[in-house]
């Protein structure tokens, strides 16, 4: 019976035990209650309200504006569940974003001198901190944009600010599959408040997701922008791997400074869409910067961005060895380091930071890299939005799977749903759950982690570039079917868990059982002439499919 159900047994034995002699319906579960107040959904604000005693505990950190602080919080739920907005619907954010976007800032540190004392400034950042988290508070409230979940803890910024002021070039790392989902101009507008000599410069990182043609959209996009962002396309995993290849040239450099004839070809100036390499990268950094330095002598370079994008592995590429750890989970790097490369040239690392920007959804982040999967509550919207970009020949020929087409009726060319994929995954994987259902979230944790680390490649076009012309996709290798066979699944006791869809005419008007064998997964059947077949997932698919060829020959025969 549901646990829903009115004359559920658990709660009329309450009932029973709990008001022996009152009247049947005057004490309810809360579930029961009908005043208009949604208690399941409630539920899930107790882990909103968890954030918001968070922030009360950053609030109070403000002392004795406590109260106050109180009264300007909200709390903002996703806009929309699902993950995939409309085209209108994307059109509406943008046109929201344009008017908004000079109100999305980062947090500047107060003005300080000699004459501060340690704790007026700590007092001072906090104030400002406080003051800042309201502005943007107050932008969602009102105008209901959706942001960024931008980073809330202060010590965080705190490093910011330090990398920022001791940098004679900042430089910002973004991800090349979507630059500007990463990109914080207001960063760099922040970094010429503190000097109008300091260089910024952006650094597609991941670069080798991009085609030579995807690199030279995005160069012309940099080159057109009227703040006039200096850009280099670089590919930290690639110039890992190239270390060996070039350590003379390296050393050349290390030297003297000068490297001479071809292997300087680009400058940042020049807009290139070529990729650059780490020894080409140095130059740059020891040479651009020719005004009085942070540190006499040397130059510091400050590299910062959001979580995941590759920070540690620039740096590790640069230096050539492994000095910073590097992780697939965001936010690895809790402090800023300091790594001096040579005599001239100061590396500074900063922690992974969620800044301010618009977003569309809370999938975009999780797709993106920005959130972490593991801890991701709610698979659907993000993999529906994965599901909206990589076609389905795509995830049929990476996974070897089957993903059911739309029934009658429906629209045949539509993206799968989250639940089709999932199921065809995880039954194709052996994910079950001890009930027999797909793990339906254990496979989507795969699923988008593929989509991270670029197993399953997806990249974003330029403003005003179309997108599907500037991400294509190759036809499909192999003709897909163009119809499936529905056939149910059950397990040994002949309990129907569902129906699975499987390509292959030899299975038609069969029923096959599901069950455990050790650790795998075994199906096994009964073909249309009795004969019974049995399969082991951890067999060769090939040696099942040959034993159903003979049986049928043997029918036919
Ligand atoms: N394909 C590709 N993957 C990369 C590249 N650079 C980094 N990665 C991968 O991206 C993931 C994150 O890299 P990290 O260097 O740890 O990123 P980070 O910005 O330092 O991350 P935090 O420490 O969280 O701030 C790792 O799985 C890297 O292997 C690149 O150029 N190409």
């Amino acid at each position: 019976m549901s646990k829903k159900g009115k004359s559920s047994l658990g709660r009329a034995l309450i009932r029973d035990r709990m008001h022996k002699g009152a009247r049947p319906d005057s004490f309810r579960h809360t579930t029961e209650l009908k005043d208009g107040y949604d208690w399941s959904t409630n539920m899930q604000s107790i882990t909103e309200q968890n954030d918001l005693d968070e922030f009360l505990a950053t609030a109070e950190l403000a002392g004795a504006d406590f109260t106050a602080e109180k009264l300007n919080i909200r709390v903002v739920t996703e806009l929309k569940p699902t993950g995939v907005l409309s085209e209108a619907e994307k059109k509406a954010q943008n046109d929201l974003y344009q008017q908004h976007k000079d109100s999305i800032r980062v947090p500047r540190r107060p003005y300080w001198d000699a004459r501060t004392t340690p704790e007026e400034l700590a007092a001072n950042e906090r104030e400002s901190f406080l003051a800042w988290r309201r502005e943007l508070a107050e932008l969602q409230e009102t105008e209901g944009i959706h942001m960024t979940p931008y980073e809330k803890n202060l010590e965080f910024w705190r490093q910011l600010w330090r990398v920022v002021e001791r940098s004679d070039i900042v430089v910002q790392i973004v991800d090349a599959r979507n630059p500007n989902l990463f990109l914080c101009e207001d960063l760099f507008a922040y970094v010429r408040e503190t000097s109008p000599h300091k260089k910024c410069l952006v650094l597609l990182n991941k670069a080798d997701f991009l085609t030579e043609s995807q690199r030279k959209s995005w160069s012309d996009y940099f080159k057109n922008r009227k703040d006039e962002l200096k850009v280099v396309f670089f590919s930290a995993l690639e110039e890992a791997a190239a270390k060996d290849d070039v350590e003379e040239v390296s050393e050349s450099y290390r030297d003297d400074g000068l490297i001479s004839g071809d292997f300087i070809r680009l400058s940042v100036e020049e807009y290139s869409s070529a990729l650059w390499t780490k020894d080409q990268l140095v130059h740059l950094f020891r040479t651009w910067h020719t005004g009085t330095k942070y540190k006499a002598g040397s130059t510091t370079v400050g590299l910062c961005g959001y979580p995941n994008v590759g920070k540690s592995s620039t740096i590790n590429a640069i230096t050539q060895c492994k000095k910073v750890s590097v992780s697939s989970t965001p936010g690895k790097t809790k402090h800023f380091q300091t790594i001096i490369l040579c005599e001239d040239l100061i590396l500074c690392d900063c922690p992974g930071l969620v800044f301010p920007n618009f977003v569309s959804s809370k999938a975009e982040m999780v797709i993106n890299g920005i959130l972490s999967i593991d801890q991701l509550r709610d698979h659907v919207p993000p993999v529906s939005l994965v599901l909206s970009q990589i076609p389905r020949h795509i995830l049929e020929e990476t996974y070897g799977i089957c993903i059911p087409h739309p029934p009658e009726g429906e629209d045949p060319d539509r993206p799968p749903t989250s639940a089709e994929l999932l199921n065809a995954y995880s039954y194709n994987r052996g994910f079950m759950t001890s009930s027999g259902q797909p793990d339906n979230p254990r496979g989507a944790r795969y699923i988008l982690k593929d989509y991270v680390n670029g197993k399953l490649k997806y990249c974003i076009a330029p403003p005003g570039i179309d997108q599907d012309e500037y991400h294509k996709y190759p036809p499909p290798k192999r003709s897909t079917p163009s119809a499936t066979i529905p056939v149910h699944v059950r397990m040994t006791k002949e309990r129907v868990l569902g129906t699975e869809d499987i390509d292959h005419e030899f299975f038609k008007d069969q029923i096959v059982k599901v069950g455990f064998k050790g650790r795998h997964l075994v199906k096994s059947g009964l073909t249309a002439s009795g004969a019974s077949i049995v399969g082991d997932k951890k067999h060769h698919k090939g040696k099942k499919r040959e034993k159903l060829r003979r049986l049928h020959q043997h029918k036919d025969a």
